[in-house]
């Protein structure tokens, strides 16, 4: 024992030679953030995850696999997709991992796919509006949308208006709306929703994540005792290809990768507000590292709220009341 001892003390990897290495290990952990602790199952129950051939949304679709549950990969690059579909079903050995095409940047990709999950699915458990874009040079969508607006927000607005009611009569179900802390720097612009008179790539995103808590919150009252609960979240920053639009965040993303989280801890809040037992009956909050966080007084502006929910209807052309 005392050679030991001795052997320990004197070997150059000791914790006592390197004080950084517990500093590092620490830090990590603290990186990694809050971590879903529920065991809870998903038998039985389907789950449609939007960009889940990628990032957040993959790793959300893998751990959803895991306990069980039939997994719907929407996603505009179907090979993408089969190829995260692939590694999923062989990793989990759950079958029941299904890939279909949505592009958020086209309403009628949204109705095809809505249209074909319906006839498809008799049921609809948990909705999670994951994919997003970020820093994208300025574009419109197919419909003329502004793209972060269109595929943020509007994408999901209206894919949201076309599955609600077989959330409904699936209840009790959870819709889970991926946001961003981001939505601090953001407001909803109505005399300028498609950025026509200036254009910011990085104050679009914020915009278009404030609209994910503002559609969020005027959702969950709407919905208010129909046994639906609709949940917005912040899933912290985390090393994935949002940034593949800019240089210099892809550079920052890279060379700072140790204090960003990695996919999978990056999924934990989206996995929390999905299947965990105390939220079966919360509603209309904002989460990040799996606990209720602070929104920015515009995400709680209920008139505007109001607003924009009208505003998103009539250019999408639907009636939602
Ligand atoms: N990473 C981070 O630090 C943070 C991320 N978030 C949010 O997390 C969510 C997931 O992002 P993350 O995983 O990081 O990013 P990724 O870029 O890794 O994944 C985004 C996903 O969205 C998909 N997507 C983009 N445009 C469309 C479209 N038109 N139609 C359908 N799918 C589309 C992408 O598909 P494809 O691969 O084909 O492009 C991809 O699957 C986003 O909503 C983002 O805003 C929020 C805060 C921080
Ligand atoms: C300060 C700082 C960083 C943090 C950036 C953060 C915190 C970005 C957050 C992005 C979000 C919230 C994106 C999506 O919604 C880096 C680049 C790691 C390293 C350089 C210093």
């Amino acid at each position: 024992i005392n050679d030991l001892a001795l052997m320990l003390k004197n070997c150059p990897w000791t914790f006592s030679h390197y004080p950084l290495v517990p500093v590092i290990f620490s830090s990590r952990r603290y990186v990694a953030g809050g971590q879903c602790k529920s065991a809870a199952k998903l038998d039985g129950k389907v789950v449609i995850i939007t960009g889940a051939n990628t990032g957040i949304g993959k790793e959300t679709a893998r751990d959803l696999a895991r306990r069980g549950a039939r997994v719907i990969v929407a996603c505009r690059d179907v090979a993408k997709g089969e190829a995260a579909a692939s590694e999923i079903r062989a990793e989990t050995g759950n079958q029941q991992v299904i890939v279909k095409k949505l592009d958020l940047a086209n309403t009628k990709s949204i109705r095809e796919f809505a249209e074909n999950f319906l006839a498809e699915e008799k049921e609809l458990h948990i909705l999670i509006n994951n994919a997003g874009v970020m820093l994208y040079p300025y574009s419109k969508t197919a419909d003329g949308f502004e793209m972060h607006l269109g595929v943020n927000h509007l994408g999901h607005f209206l894919l949201t208006f076309l599955l609600l009611e077989r959330l409904r009569q699936s209840a009790p179900a959870r819709i889970v709306n991926v946001s961003s802390l981001a939505h601090h720097g953001g407001r909803i612009r109505f005399h300028d929703l498609h950025g026509d008179k200036s254009y910011n790539r990085g104050l679009a995103y914020c915009h278009s994540k404030l609209a994910n808590v503002l559609f969020t919150r005027e959702l969950a009252r709407r919905l208010q005792g129909t046994k639906v609960t609709a949940n917005s979240l912040h899933p912290g920053s985390v090393r994935s290809e949002l940034v593949r639009h800019s240089s210099v965040m892809t550079w920052l993303w890279k060379v700072f990768s140790f204090f960003l989280k990695t996919p999978s801890e990056g999924a934990q809040t989206s996995v929390y507000c999905a299947v965990a037992e105390e939220l079966d009956s919360v509603t209309g909050q904002y989460f990040s590292d799996c606990q209720p966080a602070y929104v920015s007084p515009r995400g709680r502006d209920d008139e505007t709220a109001k607003k924009l929910w009208h505003v998103s209807c009539e250019l999408l052309g639907i009636q939602w009341d």
